[in-house]
């Protein structure tokens, strides 16, 4: 990309279970989206619970709360022009829909993307070994498996990484953006 003045940013929300993906497709998006010199942030779930939503845990109240804050900090962002790739689970509907009235709101451009890998898959790839810690009884609360995972109704793009690699996945969800008009 030549930079102009009309860059626009967009959010791009990766929602899915555990291991479906979210963060491979992040890093590999915005690896490409970088080389072609777009401004690219990536909102990493694991990080952002390190420092923005230190403290809280993983109840329904508190995911609400952590997806409340990337969101408005999604928004800002994308606002000012840069492409935000947030790979947060997001498990509730009614959280992601808040967030994407916020976007709406100021006339920013939301992108959800259903990161829709079967939970068998996600826990055969189980790459933090949350759900062998839960299958043990050490864990309780995982989603997809003893806690509720929403599926989006209307994603713009569905991904069913059980069949692709991962820079197959990344390449679809960089199609919707250019799609979209937005690189
Ligand atoms: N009980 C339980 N359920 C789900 N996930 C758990 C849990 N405990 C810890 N983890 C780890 O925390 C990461 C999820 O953080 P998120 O901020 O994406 O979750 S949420 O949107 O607030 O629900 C998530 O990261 P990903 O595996 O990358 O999705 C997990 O590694
Ligand atoms: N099409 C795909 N997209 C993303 N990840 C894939 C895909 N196919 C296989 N994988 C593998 O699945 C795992 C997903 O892990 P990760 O990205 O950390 O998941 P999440 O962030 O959703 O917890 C990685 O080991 C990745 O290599």
């Amino acid at each position: 990309m030549t930079t102009t003045a009309r860059a626009q940013g967009a959010t791009v929300w990766l929602t899915g279970l555990p291991s479906a993906g979210k963060t491979t497709i992040a890093q590999h998006l915005s690896d490409r989206l970088r080389a072609e010199g777009h401004r690219v942030e990536v909102l990493d779930g694991d990080e952002v619970r390190r420092f923005l939503s230190a403290g809280l845990g993983f109840s329904r109240e508190d995911r609400n709360t952590n997806v409340q804050r990337i969101g408005l900090v999604s928004e800002v962002l994308a606002r000012n022009g840069v492409l935000s790739v947030v790979p947060v689970i997001a498990p509730y509907a009614d959280s992601r829909e808040a967030v994407r009235k916020r976007h709406e709101a100021s006339g920013t451009p939301y992108i959800e993307v259903h990161v829709a890998t079967p939970v068998e898959v996600c826990s055969e790839r189980d790459v933090k070994g949350l759900y062998a810690r839960q299958a043990a009884g050490a864990l309780t609360g995982l989603t997809g498996v003893d806690d509720p995972y929403e599926p989006p109704t209307d994603p713009a793009l569905t991904l069913p990484t059980q069949t692709q690699s991962p820079q197959e996945s990344a390449d679809a969800v960089y199609a919707v953006l250019a799609e979209r008009g937005l690189l």
